[in-house]
């Protein structure tokens, strides 16, 4: 996905990436000099060991000189020990505090990014960057890589001491290292990509399985599993291949490590011996040196593409968290009281596609109960998306209270949109209602349910309010998740209420209990209702009309009745029994083949 919908760092040079991180984790950067200072007190502690060695050989193994040599370096070993725990420590700390600040901000910015953001990024890729994503960076601490910065420090002490003991053999060594570290920035630049690629088709595999996983009933009533398999398999593929594809940078780098690490040893062993102007123990000590600063190369070399891993999850992280906001912090605060409504000549159309909505104007006054009635795909859940900024207009203006629609602050329950399919937590009916206001009480759910005419259903349900709904609500029927949903509403007693009608799945008696709910939440405050029945219009003070994304008809539901045009037409179909006049004539012919073989097996 979908840098272009989220904070795009991707390609973003290390000093970006080390910036953004510190902005947003600054506790990374308290007490720094402390951090280095151990990573130095470590590295050196574990080097003095050539030194002691080339001290004890040059005094001619004298006794007076081998014990305070070995008390030395035994105190150099132990300061070594301790400061690499105290920076272990301490690293591990500050790297797993940041992570969980950047899974607590990454959600809280799931939650507060534009509508419409959110609705074209995938939530698998989400979840991923939260999770994940984030895990790679401990899997990498975890796996050694907290000895990253011990090990730099050991490199950058083994090669001055290298230098100060003889520039001559020094310089092959650095030579060397110099042609493997600018092999190795190109090839960690081809890894970045790698791995950034194998962490999208990662990602696009966790939404193709999870889409398999929560669609599989429909999958198996419909028989679609081998187009289903086809899929996933095809994103197992492609993540499988990407996987692999970073391997072979990987090996690169791990085998032209080794070949520059012994080149380097064999090349410090015979110029040593051939430059001759070493004492023996210089010479021993720069072979032991060799060692101490080829293992913390290649130690970085081989862990090189796991820090890259766990850079580019970090990364991916950073991207979710400095997405911006959706609003402006300083928003004009919505009017109190019911809202009115005010489209000027409004388009609308969605990233990469043509234009769905043409041209609509129309005013919704404050406390009008308005439908909006349609055929499918002309735009009236488009129309709602446009009210609650789901979908900026591409053109015109849109003004809720008087006041444009982009400069309002958060409308979080001022305008609430109750969906076809509300969204209700594993929880019981209480807790889903009580969500509307916080501080809400089971007593004030209940009272809500008796304003709404509820009570009868709720008598009918095992546990009454404390009866629990499922997974998403899966142990309740459309009509009645959206039951709950209207109490939740009412609760929460927003100035507009846009309300998606379900277009399936509702019984005679919970659709009378929905109107009945509907026509008491809306008393008094603004509603535009996306209506598929005649009910749901009848009750409207006013119906507007949209065909082909415009605004063809509006006026009360007796009016328009009477007129020729296409509502009169919608209403004739709605009250001929087994007809669904939401759908575009082009897929009649279908349903038409359907009833006449249902009426031949009859
Ligand atoms: N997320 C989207 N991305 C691209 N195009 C979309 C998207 N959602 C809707 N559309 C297109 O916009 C047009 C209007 O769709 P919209 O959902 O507003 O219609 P509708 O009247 O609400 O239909 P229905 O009654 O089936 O819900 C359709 O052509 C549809 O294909």
């Amino acid at each position: 996905m979908s840098t272009e919908v989220l904070a795009g760092l991707q390609g973003a040079g290390p000093r970006r990436l080390i910036a953004t991180m510190i902005r947003v984790s600054p506790r990374l950067r308290q007490g720094l000099w402390l951090t280095f200072l151990l990573a130095l007190l470590a590295g050196a502690g574990r080097i003095i060991a050539p030194l002691t060695v080339q001290h004890v050989i040059d005094s001619g193994v004298a006794p007076e000189t081998v014990g305070p040599a070995v008390a030395v370096g035994a105190g150099a070993v132990l300061l070594a020990g301790v400061s690499s725990l105290l920076l272990n420590r301490r690293l591990q700390d500050r790297v797993e505090e940041a992570l969980a600040g950047l899974r607590r901000d990454g959600l809280r910015r799931v939650h507060d990014m534009a509508a419409s953001t959110a609705d074209r990024a995938p939530s698998a890729d989400l979840v991923t960057r939260l999770t994940g994503d984030l895990d790679q960076v401990t899997t990498f601490l975890q796996g050694g890589g907290i000895q990253f910065l011990t090990n730099i420090a050991q490199l950058l002490i083994a090669t001055g001491i290298l230098l100060a003991y003889s520039w001559q053999l020094a310089l092959p060594v650095l030579l060397i290292t110099a042609v493997l570290l600018t092999v190795m920035a190109w090839t960690q630049r081809l890894i970045a990509r790698r791995f950034d690629r194998a962490r999208r088709d990662l990602s696009a595999l966790q939404s193709a399985v999870a889409e398999a996983v929560l669609g599989g009933p429909l999958i198996r009533s419909t028989g679609s599993q081998d187009r289903t398999r086809a899929k996933l398999d095809a994103a197992v593929d492609r993540s499988r291949d990407s996987l692999i594809g970073t391997q072979i940078p990987l090996h690169l780098n791990a085998s032209l490590g080794e070949l520059a690490i012994s080149t380097m040893t064999v090349t410090v062993l015979l110029g040593g011996v051939w430059w001759g102007r070493l004492s023996s123990g210089q010479v021993v000590a720069t072979v032991f040196l060799v060692t101490f600063f080829v293992r913390p190369l290649q130690f970085v070399v081989q862990s090189l593409g796991e820090a890259q891993n766990a850079l580019t999850g970090w990364r991916r992280a950073l991207e979710l968290v400095t997405t911006p906001p959706g609003l402006p912090g300083d928003g004009v605060p919505l009017p109190a009281g019911p809202v009115g409504v005010r489209l000027d000549h409004v388009s609308a159309r969605y990233p990469g596609g043509p234009p769905v909505l043409h041209d609509v104007s129309v005013r919704i006054e404050p406390g009008e109960h308005v439908a909006v009635v349609g055929r499918t795909g002309s735009g009236k859940s488009t129309f709602a998306k446009l009210l609650t900024r789901r979908l900026p207009p591409s053109d015109g203006r849109i003004h809720l209270g008087g006041v444009p629609l982009e400069q309002l602050a958060d409308l979080a329950g001022r305008v609430v949109i109750v969906p076809q399919d509300p969204f209700l937590f594993d929880a019981s009916i209480a807790h889903n209602i009580r969500l509307g206001a916080t501080g809400a009480t089971d007593e004030d759910a209940l009272r809500i349910m008796h304003r709404l005419g509820l009570a009868d259903w709720l008598a009918t349900l095992p546990d009454g309010l404390d009866t629990r709904v499922g997974v998403r609500g899966d142990r309740l029927s459309i009509g009645e998740r959206q039951l709950v949903a209207l109490a939740r509403t009412a609760l929460a007693d927003p100035d507009l209420v846009i309300f998606d009608e379900a277009t399936s799945g509702i019984d005679p008696g919970t659709e009378a209990a929905v109107q009945r709910a509907l026509s008491e939440l809306t008393r008094g405050r603004t509603t535009v209702s996306i209506a598929h029945r005649m009910p749901v219009a009848e009750a409207a003070d006013r119906v507007l009309v949209l065909a082909d994304g415009r605004l063809v008809q509006s006026g009360p539901h007796h009016v328009l009745l009477g007129e020729p045009g296409p509502y009169a037409r919608l209403a004739a179909a709605w009250s001929r029994p087994g007809r669904d006049p939401a759908l575009p004539a082009r897929r009649r012919p279908q349903l038409r083949v359907n009833s006449r073989q249902a009426r031949q097996k009859t």
